[in-house]
């Protein structure tokens, strides 16, 4: 790189972390960007632009940095327009370069066409990013670092971890997932390709051409990573699988809890367990039947009349009252009706069962639960909440059963409109059906092989508690509501990049935490790629859409 690369010049008054700089003003300069420093002995140092200020006061030789460089040609180029930035960049890596030092050049990174062929001055800049994770599979690219044309890496063993998608309606979320599925469909590590298992809860159908367009597929599917994409519907309809609960993978007392939160969210606690323990003690009475057949039209009479039975027969040896007993029946109905709405519940045919997630494990799938008006017509969101429930516990149950037995999974469950299923007080929605068991999902999880993401356009309305459990986030455009909230769990966003986050365009993001391999919040540019593309996320065009 020769010196007419250089957009900047380094001024003298910087602090030991920060270098003030002039900067071209045709260099339309991003907060969050990468710049390089070259100090004179040619050694390069790594810098982030933390604000900027626009000058157009004619910069005098009086200025003794000024002085000392007027016979140089960056200064020229710097203030050839008349206008100029003054920036502060804030320093990452100093390499043993003595990035302070006035008169040091800025340059931008180098434009890299294919990163898979870097010649050395390429390879040098990129190894001031990311030493030696270049070459480490563990990293997967993804998007580019704002202003150049370099993927960000992420580390992929920080997914366990769990991970935040949040941004206002239409920044981009969907889209962003999209494309995450599309890079943790195409891991490489030792010639060949592997994809980490994934089930999404798809609230509007965004990603469910992925399983049912051939060309979404085959283009997913490129490297032949994955062996089962699969749409899970609740209504017949063609190219997806009637998605089916599976009772008696559960204890009396897992059921029993469904049962009652589903029905008495908010009821007291002393209450709802004695509920919780008749239907526990009918159940395990019953625990020679088949549990699915209990919950259908055959077998419900039989599980009402056993409650009955052991009140009725038992109540002063027991002390259940006959109010536990009415509002065990209420819950009971509950249950019983929104399971029946979407044949939920079946005494014969397929599942989702423990079967159905070694599967996923075992051909890398990528599941994808259709709660679309399509695919879900009319449900609501208790019904949603009973399936994500189901889809959470019998996760949990599987991954710990693995764990036990020194079976390794991972299994990465990706959970869209996330505040519908672990609301914070803020959010008007009861959710005690899952809150509880994706909270353990996340405490636990890391070391079973779970992977949380959770998808909103509100970090605010959700649980703080669960919240604090995500070790990654990506940020699109978010409310300015959320920026303090979102500054105070993430830590480490400075002010101004901070502030970028309420302006921020379609498409752009800032990536911080665990699976963000620079360890620095880092702003990233997500392109469009045609075979990514959904007409679903879109609002189309209105004049297109009333002339036909
Ligand atoms: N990286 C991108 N570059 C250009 N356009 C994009 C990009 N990502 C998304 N868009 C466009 O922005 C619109 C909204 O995108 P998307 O559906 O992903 O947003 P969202 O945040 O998921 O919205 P919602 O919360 O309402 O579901 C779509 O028209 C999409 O095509």
């Amino acid at each position: 790189m020769s010196n007419a690369d250089a957009i900047g010049i380094v001024l003298e008054g910087g602090t030991p972390n920060v270098v003030k700089a002039l900067i071209k003003a045709d260099h339309e300069v991003k907060i969050g960007e990468f710049l390089i420093i070259r100090d004179r002995e040619g050694r390069t140092g790594l810098v982030q632009v933390e604000h900027y200020e626009y000058g157009n006061d004619f910069y005098t030789e009086s200025l003794g940095i000024v002085k000392s460089l007027i016979d140089s040609e960056v200064l020229a180029t710097v203030l050839d327009k008349g206008t100029y930035l003054t920036v502060w960049l804030r320093v990452i890596k100093e390499n043993n370069a003595k990035v302070q030092m006035p008169g040091n050049l800025v340059l931008k990174f180098p434009e890299i066409k294919d990163i898979n062929k870097l010649d050395q001055t390429q390879r040098k800049f990129l190894e001031l990013l990311y030493e030696e994770k270049l070459e480490d599979p563990r990293y997967v690219k993804y998007g580019r670092i704002i202003n150049t044309n370099i993927p960000l890496l992420l580390r992929i063993n920080a997914l366990p971890m769990h991970m935040g998608i949040f941004g206002e309606t239409g920044s981009g979320k969907s889209y962003n997932m999209r494309y995450l599925i599309d890079v943790f469909s195409n891991i490489e590590y030792d010639g060949k390709h592997y994809a980490i298992p994934m089930i999404i809860i798809d609230a509007n159908g965004d990603y469910i051409d992925l399983a049912t367009l051939s060309m979404k597929r085959e283009y997913i599917n490129r490297n032949g990573s994955r062996q089962m994409i699969t749409r899970y519907a609740f209504t017949d309809i063609p190219n997806a699988q009637r998605f089916r609960l599976d009772m008696n993978l559960f204890t009396p007392s897992d059921i029993a809890y469904m049962v009652v939160t589903a029905k008495y969210r908010d009821t007291d606690v002393s209450q709802a367990s004695l509920q919780m323990n008749l239907l526990e003690m009918a159940l395990n009475e019953l625990r020679d039947e088949d549990y699915n057949t209990l919950f259908t039209e055959d077998g419900f009479s039989e599980l009402q009349q056993k409650v009955n039975e052991i009140v009725d027969e038992r109540k002063d040896e027991l002390g259940f009252t006959k109010n536990t007993q009415r509002a065990l029946q209420s819950a009971l109905q509950t249950f019983r009706s929104k399971v029946k709405e979407y044949d939920l519940i079946s005494s014969d045919g397929e599942t989702f069962s423990y079967d159905t997630l070694d599967e996923i494990f075992f051909k890398h799938g990528l599941v994808i639960i259709d709660f679309s008006a399509d695919g879900a017509p009319g449900m609501d969101l208790l019904t949603k909440q009973i399936v994500v429930g189901y889809i959470a516990r019998l996760m949990l149950n599987y991954l710990v059963k693995k764990k036990m037995n020194n079976e390794r999974r991972i299994l990465s469950l990706v959970i869209e409109e996330a505040q519908n299923y672990i609301p914070s007080e803020n959010y008007p929605v009861n959710a005690r059906l899952t809150k509880d068991v994706l909270a353990t999902l996340a405490t636990q999880g890391r070391k079973f092989g779970a992977s949380l993401i959770l998808i909103s356009q509100r970090p605010a309305f959700v649980d703080k508690v669960v919240l604090s459990m995500l070790n990654s986030f990506i940020f699109h455009r978010v409310y300015h509501e959320d920026v303090k909230y979102i500054q105070s769990v993430t830590g480490g966003i400075s002010e101004y990049l901070a502030k970028e986050l309420i302006s921020l365009p379609r498409g752009q993001a800032i990536v911080t935490g665990l699976i963000n391999s620079l360890e620095i919040p880092v702003r990233v540019q997500i392109d469009k790629k045609p075979e990514l593309e959904s007409d679903i996320g879109s609002e189309g065009d209105i004049l297109e859409i009333l002339s036909g």
